[in-house]
């Protein structure tokens, strides 16, 4: 059986970047961006009060002075006069600083008489002025390609005179759950019918990540039914199916889809859950076989699609999974040959120190109910030998 990280370096080296599109900055909040975004202009573009009061220069600047107002400019309608020695010009919030003009006074320092203002104290040079380009130059490089985008990277390509950004385009992804007694939430039921759960929550995880995810029609345990479900695969980039994948008479992925052109790459792996997983191309389009068991599904869904859904979207990722350190909060037994992801709560703890790790007493792999209320996994290598409680593990936090 395959480790874990062998399979998902085999998984993600098959794969790459599905390609580019140009959306419009307010849809692209998520994307991942393909090109730099070059500013276009600068910001602010001329220099700009930031206060309500007037512009004068500083040389006037004393207390008791009296200076005369030339004019108003309010913000986006600049005055073309030029403030001159013993003048200023009522100015507001956003307003351009007129030729002339060094510093900003805030009315509530001045008394307005007239067309006269007699200042109540002094100032500094250059005060309450936003220089031009005092945020970012016309030409500077403000986001890099490969950055997944904030809202508050929307609001600076915007501010930079963006309305089009190029975004890696969102991969296909089809998930096709498998089963006789597989029936929609909400179907009329048989006493045996399981609903589908698996397929509703992958895909719903797929989507949380940025992949246009879609829930096709569920395949019966029949080589007619699944091979007519396949004729979806074309359209895609990704094709995730669900169950079926295990020994047993009806699990026929894997038969059903090889006069279709499977290629496998593997097929089991030393996981727990998860060992059933299949890897491989359907044609041209990669596929990823995950178990029945829906925890098994979602568990490796976290380990090896989200993976291969970043790398489609241009987010290169590596073998090794991104854990954390966390102290384990109950005993654990000897391992077995398969990799352990034991659902767990956490629990944080002051002063920095890592959370507490308790996994749940049962970890069978059909338990829905457990799995929403896991914070993490506990990932426990091969063979690892008894572990007591209050000593170090690594955690997968749950998204
Ligand atoms: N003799 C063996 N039996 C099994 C093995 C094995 O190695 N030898 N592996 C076990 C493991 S581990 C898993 S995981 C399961 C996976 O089997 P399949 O991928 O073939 O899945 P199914 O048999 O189709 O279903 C398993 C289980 O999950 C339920 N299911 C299936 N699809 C969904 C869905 N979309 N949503 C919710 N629940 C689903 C299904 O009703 C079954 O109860 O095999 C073990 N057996
Ligand atoms: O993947 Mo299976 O759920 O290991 O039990």
């Amino acid at each position: 059986m395959l480790d874990v990280a062998v399979a998902r370096a085999r998984i993600l080296e098959k794969l790459s970047p599905c390609g580019l599109e140009t959306v419009s900055v307010a849809h692209a909040c998520g994307r991942v961006l393909a090109a730099p975004v070059v500013a276009r202009l600068s910001n602010p573009p001329v220099s700009v009060s930031s206060m309500d009061g007037y512009a004068v220069r500083i040389d006037d600047v004393q207390e008791g002075a009296t200076l005369d107002i030339i004019g108003e400019a309010p913000a986006g309608h600049p005055s073309s006069l030029t403030v001159k020695k013993g003048q200023c010009m009522r100015l507001f919030t956003g307003s351009q600083i007129p030729a002339g003009a060094d510093t900003v006074l805030i009315q509530e320092n001045m008394r307005r008489d007239g067309n006269a203002v007699t200042l109540l104290s002094g100032g500094k040079a250059g005060q309450f002025i936003r220089k031009q380009g005092q945020d970012f130059q016309k030409g500077e490089t403000l986001l890099s390609a490969g950055k997944v985008l904030t809202a508050r990277d929307i609001g600076l390509a915007a501010a930079a005179g963006h309305v089009w950004l190029t975004v890696s385009r969102r991969p296909r992804v089809g998930i096709l759950a498998t089963g006789d007694e597989i029936v929609l939430p909400g179907d009329p039921a048989q006493p045996d019918s399981i609903v589908n759960s698996g397929a509703f929550m992958v895909t719903a995880f797929l989507r949380s990540i940025g992949a246009e995810a879609v829930l096709l029609p569920v395949a019966r345990d029949n080589v007619e039914s699944l091979s007519t479900a396949i004729a979806q695969a074309d359209h895609l980039d990704l094709l995730v199916t669900i169950g079926g994948a295990s020994v047993g008479t009806y699990d026929l992925v894997r038969e059903a889809f090889k006069p279709h052109g499977l290629n496998l790459d593997f097929w089991k792996i030393a996981m727990r859950p998860g060992r059933p997983l299949m890897s491989g191309q359907l044609g041209k389009t990669p596929m990823i076989g995950l178990p029945g068991n829906p925890v098994a599904a979602m568990v490796c869904s976290v380990v090896f699609v989200a993976a291969a859904v970043r790398t489609l979207m241009g987010l290169p990722q590596g073998a090794e999974l991104e854990t954390e350190t966390a102290i384990l909060g109950a005993d654990l037994k000897e391992n077995d040959q398969r990799q352990d992801f034991l659902r767990s709560t956490l629990r944080s703890q002051p002063d920095g120190q890592p959370p507490i790790a308790t996994p749940f007493a049962s970890q069978d792999s059909a338990q829905m109910n457990i799995l929403a209320q896991s914070d993490a996994l506990i990932i426990r290598a091969p063979h690892a030998p008894p572990q007591k409680a209050g000593t170090l593990c690594r955690i997968l936090r749950l998204p």
